[in-house]
């Protein structure tokens, strides 16, 4: 089904044809917009609630911005439909997030409007300042550079980090913040507060009245950017400065909070905005999911909803006749709530995923041992350090690729001091229809390298709660679990907990001649393959290996002794990872057995389902076999060779 725009919409094929707008039609054109990502949100999938909460933002800044001359940077990048959209993509739309389509995110590949790629959050001021600086530098003057971003972005370190840095580089730099008052599940913390404070409060709304009526009559003697600017500073000398501001503080111009829906006045305020020097800040309030009632209303629901009923609202889900295995994440998050119950020390942490990571459940089921610390990465590595020097045990979960963010408090705060900090790192290996910013390719790599670390991977549900069991009890050190996005196999498994000795694997098969060494669950992948081998007649043998580091080296060892040749499969990155653990081992210890290593290449893989890249990459059930029949077929060969040679 192919989604028609409206009437002024389809005239619009880049910025260029929006700016023949009046500014009357402006609001009907933000109404089309908003219907068309309504419409094919529905159909098609993908993030809903943001890109509906900017609409009227979008068209404003393409409106009175010069872009892509004018850099305009969207930070995460999950609230830029529209701007894809008024930038040449409408028609391309229906193949957004699909393999081979366009990406959900903004990527400069993709577009010259898209001034810089995103995906992770709160890099948009700094990005932005540093396009700033290099116009500075090159002496283009008249160039904007705007950050978009929302307050849960704004929560994070780098974004401060960005402003602290802009407050003194005086360069042309527009932050554009985005309060909706929610992250995907509600915003959290003192900054929240404030900036709620802000809108609300009656000192503030005078002032923003009293400045923007200066602004007003200001604009319609034309746009003398001294005289503005020498205006605006002593309207906001006598009113705005009267009152503490944070963003005032960090030397930023601080102008809002004004109404983020209403089209006609963001346009008229960002071309004010335009002829004023330095850093500034508008402070928008807008509504996520705004136009869509069921989105306004559950706005964590309709972050991503999925595909949908446009006009009842209903969310399609698949039904089955059958019990179906959970989601890890699910598993993870009941689990959690069943061994805080058993042991007190247990507490849950993550960086602004409730929902996404499921800790949600503990959340609702103890609140006082469980936190959202916002986006913050970092920071929920050190406070789950913190925790633990006195003894308590956080489970600290990030989603693989948010973790790369917080390397350095694993090292050196966590690794470096031996605590007892458990990671759970949820959307390992492809993340799917988010694609390569989202995909977690590397958390085994980056994370064997590290002392005192144990680097698991359970294959199934059962495995991940035992894991998760084991990973609390004492002097366990810094312990890494990882499982991917989506559900496991096991629709019964709420079993008793067991340990698992750390570094030993299971055999799954025996077999002859070749072996498989899988690590997590893409071993269930390697179980179909050696189904289908079997009755192909090919005999293998396969190991669910659990852990990465430390190996279970007796059974490498008599795995290496058995069997002619060797696949290893993990869905993570090949450099670094779990099949080169086992090529340093066979090295280590003179073991020269054939070996074929299975993974995720040294390239960047697009977006797509996750059965479409395991496939692109050669790891899906048909790539597993296939690897195990050719090296069947070079144990053949060398079989053949050494019978003539004897
Ligand atoms: C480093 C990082 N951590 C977490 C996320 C996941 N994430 C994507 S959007 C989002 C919420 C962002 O909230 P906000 O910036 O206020 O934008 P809104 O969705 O409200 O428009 C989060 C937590 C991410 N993309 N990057
Ligand atoms: C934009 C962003 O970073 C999140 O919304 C992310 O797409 C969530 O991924 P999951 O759907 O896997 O929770
Ligand atoms: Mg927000």
């Amino acid at each position: 089904m192919i989604v028609e725009p409206g009437e002024l919409l389809a005239a619009i094929n880049s910025p260029d044809d929006l700016k023949k707008l009046s500014e009357d039609q402006l609001v009907q054109v933000s109404q089309e917009l908003r219907q068309f990502i309504i419409d094919s949100v529905s159909i098609y999938g993908g993030h809903f609630g943001a890109s509906l909460g900017v609409v009227e933002l979008t068209v404003a800044l393409h409106y009175v911005f010069n872009t892509p001359y004018d850099q305009l940077v969207w930070d995460v990048g999950h609230q830029a439909y529209g701007h894809k959209i008024l930038t040449g993509r409408r028609d391309r739309f229906p193949t957004n997030r699909r393999y081979g389509g366009m990406s959900g995110f903004p990527k400069r590949k993709e577009s010259e409007y898209d001034a810089f790629g995103v995906g992770h959050s709160s890099t948009s001021i700094g990005a932005a300042l540093g396009m700033a600086v290099a116009s500075d530098y090159k002496g283009e003057k008249d160039r904007q550079h705007i950050a978009v971003i929302g307050d849960g972005a704004m929560t994070a370190g780098m974004a401060f980090e960005a402003l602290n840095h802009a407050g003194v580089a005086n360069s042309n730099l527009l932050v554009i913040l985005n309060d909706n008052c929610m992250s995907i599940d509600p915003n959290v913390g003192a900054l929240k507060e404030y900036l709620t404070d802000i809108t609300t409060s009656r000192t503030y709304n005078k002032v923003r009245d009293e400045l923007w009526n200066v602004l007003g009559k200001l604009s319609k003697f034309g746009p003398n950017p001294q005289q503005i600017a020498r205006k605006v500073e002593s309207a906001m000398k006598a009113t705005l400065m009267k009152q503490s501001n944070l963003f005032e503080a960090l030397n930023f111009r601080y102008f809002g909070p004004v109404d983020g829906h209403d089209v006609q006045h963001l346009a008229t305020i960002l071309e004010d905005l335009k002829h004023i020097p330095g850093p500034k800040i508008l402070h928008c309030v807008t509504t996520k999911g705004k136009g869509y009632a069921l989105a306004e209303k559950d706005q964590t629901l309709w972050h991503a909803p999925g595909l949908f009923d446009k006009i009842t609202g209903e969310i399609h889900k698949k039904t089955y006749d059958q019990p179906q295995p959970p989601k890890y994440q699910d598993v993870f998050g009941h689990t959690m709530v069943e061994l805080a119950k058993e042991n007190d020390k247990v507490i849950g942490v993550t960086p602004a995923m409730p929902s996404g990571c499921s800790l949600n459940i503990m959340m609702k089921a103890m609140p006082d041992r469980a936190f959202d610390v916002g986006i913050a990465e970092q920071h929920a590595v050190v406070f789950s350090a913190g925790l633990a020097t006195q003894g308590l045990v956080p489970f600290c979960n990030i989603y693989s690729s948010f973790m790369q963010r917080a390397y350095d408090q694993v090292l050196h705060d966590v690794a470096l001091q031996n605590l007892n900090v458990v990671f759970c790192l949820d959307r390992a290996g492809f993340a799917g229809a988010d694609g390569p910013t989202h995909h977690g390719c590397y958390d085994i790599a980056f994370m064997r390298c590290i002392p005192n670390m144990v680097v698991s991977a359970p294959m199934n549900e059962e495995e991940l709660r035992n894991l998760m069991y084991t990973a609390q009890l004492p002097d366990m050190g810094p312990f890494s679990i990882r499982y991917p996005r989506g559900e496991g196999v096991m629709p019964e498994w709420r079993m008793p907990f067991k340990k698992i000795a750390v570094g030993t694997g299971r055999v799954v098969r025996e077999g002859e001649g070749v072996a498989i060494l899988s690590i997590g669950h893409i071993g269930n992948y390697a179980v179909k393959a050696t189904a289908q081998l079997a009755a192909e007649g090919l005999s293998v043998g396969h190991f669910d290996m659990r852990f990465a580091k430390p190996l279970d080296e007796e059974m490498l060892a008599a795995a290496l002794s058995k069997y002619k040749a060797i696949v290893t499969v993990e869905d993570g990155c090949l450099q670094g990872g779990f099949g080169a653990a086992i090529l340093e081992f066979m090295a280590d210890h003179g073991y020269s057995v054939p070996m074929k290593r299975l993974g995720i290449p040294d390239r960047v893989v697009e977006h797509g389902t996750q059965d479409e890249l395991y496939k692109e990459c050669g790891f899906d059930a048909a790539g597993i076999a296939a690897a195990v029949r050719e090296m069947h077929g070079k144990v053949a060969a060398k079989a053949t060779v050494q019978s003539v040679i004897l």
